[in-house]
């Protein structure tokens, strides 16, 4: 008998963001594109980077929607380990990360953030909790921002989005998400779905199975070729083998009252074909 521990997905990760920064397959391969262009030493004068690729954590604002840094403050921050544990056909982490109202004068908010991740034979579980710990509500934005690696984007395709309303960064009047696949082209990609539901993600040799809740919408990005030249930390080319498919909460920014907690959940389930 195989032991379930031999086949569940090993997982690399750091505590600067609790960045999950890959997962492998019991036969070597990678669910997660990691640049090794990567650098998360902190520079003199500069805040650390998060790595590009794995999952960064986004909170408590989504991209540039607001006056706080990019994808918020959390994939800078330094989380506490509290578990990395294997047992029971199970691997198992556990970051947590408490915010001051004096962290950041822009978000004077008490939170507990804790991130939990599973894998058990070809699936990945993230959950995502964040506690309103001070005496004021808050609302956030943000979400989980995977790295899917795929073999070639221009080859990949999603499916279970078909007829969702949408918001298109670079195709303004696209109003839903037409019939069929999504595919992607050379062309760089951003594209804000208005709801979650269960999508599966072509990788080439392989297909993913995505599903979440709590999470109420996916956005669904990948830099293209023109888009890739302007990351420093991206090798040339590199943009072909990821796409991101990342379960958010951006249109409706959610509200916590003092002692309420949010959960977002994310399963990745890996089909062989
Ligand atoms: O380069 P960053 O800060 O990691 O962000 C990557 C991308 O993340 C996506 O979630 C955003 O929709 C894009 O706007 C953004 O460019």
């Amino acid at each position: 008998m195989v032991d379930a521990l031999e086949t569940a997905p090993r997982l690399a990760h750091q505590d600067l963001g609790a960045q999950v920064l890959q997962a492998w397959l019991d036969n070597a391969a990678r669910v997660f594109y990691l640049s090794p262009l990567s650098v998360s030493v902190p520079r003199p004068g500069s805040a650390a980077a998060p790595a590009r690729g794995g999952v960064p954590v986004l909170f408590p604002q989504f991209a540039d929607q607001g006056v706080l840094p990019k994808h918020g403050l959390v994939r800078t921050a330094h989380w506490r380990l509290l578990q990395d544990t294997a047992a029971q056909g199970a691997r198992q982490l556990r970051y947590e990360l408490d915010m001051k109202p004096q962290d950041d004068a822009n978000w004077p908010h008490a939170a507990r953030l804790s991130l939990q991740v599973k894998s058990k034979l070809d699936e990945l579980v993230f959950v995502l909790r964040v506690s309103n710990t001070g005496d004021q509500s808050f609302n956030w934005t943000g979400g989980l921002h995977p790295y899917f690696a795929v073999r070639d984007v221009l080859t990949s395709s999603a499916t279970g989005l078909a007829g969702l309303g949408v918001q298109d960064r670079y195709d303004t009047d696209l109003r839903s998400q037409p019939p069929g696949d999504l595919c992607w082209t050379t062309q760089p990609f951003e594209r804000l779905y208005e709801a979650c539901p269960p999508v599966t993600l072509d990788a080439g040799g392989y297909s993913l199975r995505l599903s979440a809740s709590g999470f109420d919408q996916w956005m669904v990005w990948n830099p293209g070729e023109a888009g890739a030249r302007a990351l420093a930390d991206l090798p040339a080319g590199d943009w072909r083998r990821f796409v991101c498919v990342e379960p958010v909460c951006v249109t409706r920014p959610v509200l916590l009252a003092p002692g309420e907690t949010f959960e977002g959940r994310l399963w990745i389930q890996v089909c062989r074909h």
